[in-house]
């Protein structure tokens, strides 16, 4: 078997074999060799091996509750699998109420210190704090990352909130009212909802509060900031020239325009669900938090959940659960532990020859919120010369715009989401976003930076927010520790693929108003091999760009959705005492990036189970 390298920070072997298909793949692109070889790449390394020196000396050690000593037998009042954005919440609002006795099972480490500072979130995927998902082979739209998408997801205390790119976007109105619609539960209407993003949040920025204060939270435990950069005013002015207006706030009473982004940040440091709520609660005796255990099958009496397998450091422990079992395994994990127990497909659970608890549609629907890329170069004009910037690792280290819009001017609910970066001209940024945060094929990065030398560059992720097509996680093998297998399904739904055209050619037209024609703005990276017969700019040609520049923006939901997996309470169907609370009951994404609808969604579900007889 071949058998590439990857830094593994926790390990004082800093080199472990890994061996999923893609990055095998990435191996033979030369992707490391060049990371290792450039200025970039070993920028990433030296703070990786920085902060992996930090880390080991326990630096970081106080901001989450410490390891508990697993016994075998032991009884709690709920157990929680999996520590991640909606895990961390639950656990914190339950563990709260002192009478309840939390477990808290999470399969990754505590997060290492650059977890905490938003300028390096670029050195977190494809260390050990990411379990370095791939999708199934996909010549159809992977093309641009080696025909296997790269499916990043955190594997620490706080999930991938740990990782993530720090946007904080609630999406629309709609979206609740939608979700409300398929559970047949009113609860979950926006008007009703809205508490939970009031609650979860403290903002920090006064514009933003006195100007919405019906719609903001000031006293919750995830703080909020607004990036002010002058740098964007040219550009804003440019999307509002095009049609689209400059707006305070996406997350208020209006959902479309551009914006700057508000920030999982403050005090200068980024704000994850492990730190903002379980750091809340990290000394109460009442709970209970083993990191590195993985959960490998819930157990069943008839049709209640009364506790769970679980596996630390090589030693297979059962925990029982006295009230309820609450799965926030992610959107990827929960169907993996779910099918492990015998709930799912009953064909591929019998091919896999597990007993069929019950013959639900687990894995099912894995939606994700398709992107590609378009990068404008500019001339070298606005941005300081980068000589000049001292990098500082609490910020996030460029301008950012985000924009969400909609092709018709009636609709309630934006149609798709940019987020725009401005990079500074001669500086590694450009290869650090293609590559190292978005996985493109090393050629491409390559020919990206070689076009831009010297000037400035735009660089727009542009996502479809309301995909139709579907794809699916099932099992490869009843190893828990083994990788499931996911097909992201991407453009599978001829639609998504028309209408992905008709958003890029909306973005597009910025490049026609008065300050991209001043600065000489230019699209870039046109000249892909793989769309050489196609007529440049027509439809057909942007449909042959995006397959081939296609990726993902890490937003997964629905493979454990609400109406077929779980009801408005978030109770398995079929079953009792068993909740399913993260992404994966996301039935239909919210019109932006999902992190901020997670929270507010866990902070829900911890209100239901309060509402039982038995709590
Ligand atoms: C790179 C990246 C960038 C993103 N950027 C943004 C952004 O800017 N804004 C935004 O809103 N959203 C963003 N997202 C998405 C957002 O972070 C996720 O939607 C959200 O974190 C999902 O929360 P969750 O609770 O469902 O899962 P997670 O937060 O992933 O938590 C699942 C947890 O369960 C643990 N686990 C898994 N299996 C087991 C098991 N068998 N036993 C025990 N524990 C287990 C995992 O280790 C993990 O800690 C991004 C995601 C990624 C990966």
């Amino acid at each position: 078997m071949d058998v590439c390298y990857n830094l593994n920070l926790n390990s004082p072997q800093t080199i472990t074999a890994v061996t999923t298909s893609r990055i095998q793949e990435l191996k033979s692109q030369k992707v490391f060799e060049a990371m290792l070889s450039s200025a970039a790449g070993l920028a990433i390394r030296a703070s990786q091996i920085a902060f992996a020196l930090l880390a080991s000396l326990g630096i970081d050690g106080t901001n989450y509750p410490t390891q508990t000593d697993l016994k075998n037998d032991t009884s709690y009042d709920y157990i929680i699998v999996g520590g991640g954005s909606a895990g961390s919440v639950v656990a914190t609002r339950l563990a709260e109420d002192k009478k309840n006795k939390i477990l808290v099972l999470e399969a990754g480490h505590t997060p290492p210190i650059n977890a905490l500072l938003a300028g390096l979130f670029v050195t977190l995927p494809m260390s050990y704090v990411d379990y370095n998902y791939t999708s199934t082979f996909d010549p159809y739209a992977a093309g641009g990352q080696g025909n296997y998408t790269i499916l990043t997801a955190g594997k620490m205390l706080g999930g991938s909130d740990s990782l993530n790119h720090l946007l904080h976007t609630r999406g629309c109105p709609d979206d609740l009212d939608r979700w409300a619609k398929i559970v047949d539960d009113d609860s979950w209407k926006y008007e009703n909802f809205l508490k939970y993003f009031i609650k979860s949040e403290r903002v920090d920025d006064e514009e933003i509060v006195s100007t919405f204060p019906q719609y903001h939270g000031t006293n919750g435990p995830m703080g909020l900031t607004r990036e002010t950069s002058d740098k964007v005013a040219p550009y804003l002015a440019s999307f509002a020239e095009v049609g689209h207006p400059t707006v305070l706030d996406l997350n208020a009473n209006k959902t479309q325009g551009y914006t700057q982004p508000l920030y999982m940040i403050a005090d200068k440091i980024r704000q994850t669900p492990a730190k903002s709520y379980l750091g809340l609660v990290k000394d109460y005796s009442n709970l209970h938090i083993s990191t590195e255990t993985r959960v490998a099958k819930v157990l069943f009496k008839d049709n209640v959940a009364v506790g769970v397998e679980a596996i630390y450091k090589g030693k297979t422990y059962t925990l029982h659960a006295k009230k309820e079992i609450i799965l926030s395994a992610g959107v990827i994990n929960t169907p993996q532990v779910l099918m492990l127990s015998g709930v799912g497909p009953k064909d591929h659970l019998t091919q896999m020859k597990i007993d069929v608890l019950a013959d639900l549609p687990v894995g099912k629907n894995f939606t994700d919120q398709v992107a590609t890329t378009l990068v404008f170069k500019t001339k070298k004009y606005l941005l300081p010369n980068p000589l000049d910037l001292i990098p500082d690792p609490t910020k996030v280290p460029f301008p950012v715009m985000v924009g969400s819009v909609a092709l018709s001017k009636c609709k309630k609910c934006p149609d798709y989401q940019v987020y725009s970066l401005l990079l500074p001209h001669d500086t590694p940024q450009l290869t650090l976003a293609c590559r190292d945060t978005f996985w493109y094929r090393t050629d491409i990065c390559d020919s990206w930076q070689k076009q831009v030398v010297g000037r400035d560059t735009l660089y727009t992720v542009l996502a479809n927010i309301s995909p139709r097509s579907r794809g699916s996680v099932s099992l490869r093998s009843t190893d828990p520790f083994d990788d499931p297998e996911i097909t992201t399904g991407y453009f599978t739904d001829e639609t998504d693929l028309k209408n992905m055209v008709k958003f890029v050619k909306n973005f597009i037209q910025v490049g026609k108003t008065s300050y991209f024609q001043k600065v000489k703005a230019e699209l870039v990276g046109l000249d892909l091999d793989e769309c050489s017969h196609k007529n440049p700019g027509s439809d057909e040609f942007w449909e042959c760009y995006i397959l081939n520049r296609a990726i993902s923006p890490y937003h997964y939901t629905g493979t454990c959705a609400m109406g077929s997996l779980v009801d408005g309470s978030l109770n398995l169907l079929g079953f009792k005492r068993i909740r399913v609370i993260d992404a994966s009951v996301i039935p239909e994404p919210p019109k932006g990036a999902p992190n901020a609808a997670v929270i507010a969604l866990a902070e829900k579900g911890a209100d239901m189970i309060k509402s039982e007889s038995y709590y």
